[in-house]
């Protein structure tokens, strides 16, 4: 049984301190450690400790419950537990708040902490790829990372990592590192780390995903280091082109590979949830290639139901959803289950898609909203005036300039109801897409690349591995 009992502490602060039990209380001790540790975020604050003798010390905590729930009975045993998605043996009451605002979010965290006792992403990637496992034997540290690479060289400040460009110092390969600060990373955050570097492992020679090198991983910091997409991002090649791309080159070098990319995504059961231009890359040769798995979720393993990616490009569906955070506190707040919270499906990236389709033959963003709110009202008005997008196609000019069977494409990519949105499959035998790429492989055959866009005049690449 786990007991919590307050300590009389300095300056008002909350303190708790407890024996864990008997018993094999390691792994939730652990995990609530490594939980309460993240909870303290950026300033490194310590909140729990843990002696040898198995007990366990809460700093900082104004209020914590734990009570032990008891089980249906397993034979004449009972036991407690930490609550996962599969069933509740134990549940955490009440709420956690510090004195600093850094700390006061409770976290989903939680849930995988507890589920899976968080594996690193070093585990994952060894346990998917031979490859990597043999890397990582020679090269587990940041420090071993650093006698590997030379060269850095900061070329994106994100919001959750840095991409550095770098070389091999022995094979002079150029690749592009993303390095994750964790101390920067809220701890509700950790888990994505750990699941972008597993998604990576699993789509090793998949086509139109940046593939994976290695990953390096300590108390401080993740590195995934990635193959080096020269060609830059949709947006730098829509802006080479004059802001927007023509039919057919937007067909052959951005639709077709995408949709393939996606088809072969949601066959694995990942959903992207922020996909947009800045996230569409190409490498050397102008194949795409696609980057930022930060947000990704895998069907059966996470939850749909709470609100991710970037607001010009989110579904509607998703739109309202509540934060990761939102969604904790409704579970505790009101004992439900994630189970009570409806959910999305793949259909969110396609309505991405769309919008990044409109965007590359337009030069313009269709929804544009400040807030959530304002969102989901542009884009119920924008489709159900009359004409939907052909509305807003002539608000900027553009419907003269874009063929009927485009617009339909468009057309039936753009709908508030997931369900009437085709997949990522069906898309691939649209008419448009279909002649498009025909006749840019044609143009490409006449013209030697004059339009040129490397990969409008490759020929279609092989489906997926796997
Ligand atoms: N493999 C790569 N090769 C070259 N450039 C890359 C690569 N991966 C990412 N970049 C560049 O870094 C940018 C950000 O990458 P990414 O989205 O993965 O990081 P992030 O920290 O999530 O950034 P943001 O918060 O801006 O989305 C990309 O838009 C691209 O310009």
């Amino acid at each position: 049984m786990l007991q919590c009992r307050r300590l009389p502490n300095a300056g008002g602060r909350g303190s708790f301190s407890g024996p864990l039990g008997k018993g094999s209380r390691k792994a939730l001790r652990e995990a609530l450690l490594s939980w309460l540790q993240k909870l303290a975020g950026k300033r490194g604050r310590k909140v729990a400790s843990s002696s040898s003798s198995g007990e366990l010390t809460i700093h900082n905590i104004q209020q914590l419950t734990v009570s032990p729930v008891r089980e249906p009975s397993l034979g004449n045993q009972r036991r407690t537990s930490t609550r996962s998605n599969s069933g509740s043996i134990c549940s955490l009451r009440g709420s956690i708040h510090s004195k600093t605002s850094s700390v006061s979010k409770p976290s989903t965290d939680y849930y995988a902490a507890c589920r899976n006792s968080r594996r690193s992403a070093i585990d994952l990637t060894a346990s998917h790829s031979c490859r990597n496992e043999a890397s990582l034997k020679e090269m587990q540290s940041t420090t071993s990372f650093l006698a590997v690479y030379s060269f850095f060289t900061t070329a994106h400040r994100g919001s959750h990592a840095n991409i550095i460009k770098a070389r091999h110092r022995h094979t002079h390969e150029r690749v592009a590192v993303k390095v994750y600060n964790k101390e920067q990373i809220p701890g509700i955050l950790w888990e994505n780390i750990t699941r972008e570097i597993r998604i990576l492992t699993m789509a090793e020679g998949a086509e139109g995903i940046v593939q994976l090198r290695n990953s390096y991983e300590d108390e401080n910091q993740a590195i995934a280091v990635l193959e080096d997409c020269t060609g830059g991002t949709l947006i730098s090649r829509m802006a080479s082109k004059g802001g927007q791309l023509s039919e057919q080159m937007c067909a052959q070098t951005v639709v077709k590979p995408l949709l393939e990319t996606l088809a072969w995504l949601h066959s694995q059961g990942i959903v992207l949830r922020d996909l947009k231009p800045e996230h569409v890359m190409f490498d050397g040769n102008g194949s795409l290639r696609l980057v930022d798995f930060f947000s990704a979720a895998i069907v059966g393993e996470d939850s749909l139901i709470s609100r991710e990616g970037t607001l010009a490009y989110m579904a509607p569906e998703m739109v309202h959803k509540p934060t990761p955070e939102e969604v904790f506190n409704e579970v505790i707040g009101h004992g439900l289950s994630e189970a009570d919270f409806p959910a999305y499906t793949q259909k969110v990236d396609i309505w991405s898609l769309g919008v990044i389709i409109f965007e590359a033959l337009t030069g313009r963003q269709p929804f544009l909203a400040e807030t959530a709110e304002d969102l989901r009202d542009v884009q119920d008005k924008t489709l159900a005036s009359h004409g939907g997008l052909r509305t807003s196609l002539d608000s900027i000019k553009m419907r003269e300039h874009m063929s009927p069977s485009a617009l339909d494409f468009l057309t039936s990519i753009m709908r508030i109801d997931p369900d009437e949105r085709p997949s990522a499959k069906e898309l691939l035998d649209h008419a448009w897409l279909v002649s498009a790429c025909r006749a840019s492989l044609l143009s490409a055959r006449t013209h030697e690349s004059t339009d040129s866009f490397v990969s409008a005049v490759s020929p279609p690449k092989a489906t997926h591995t796997r």
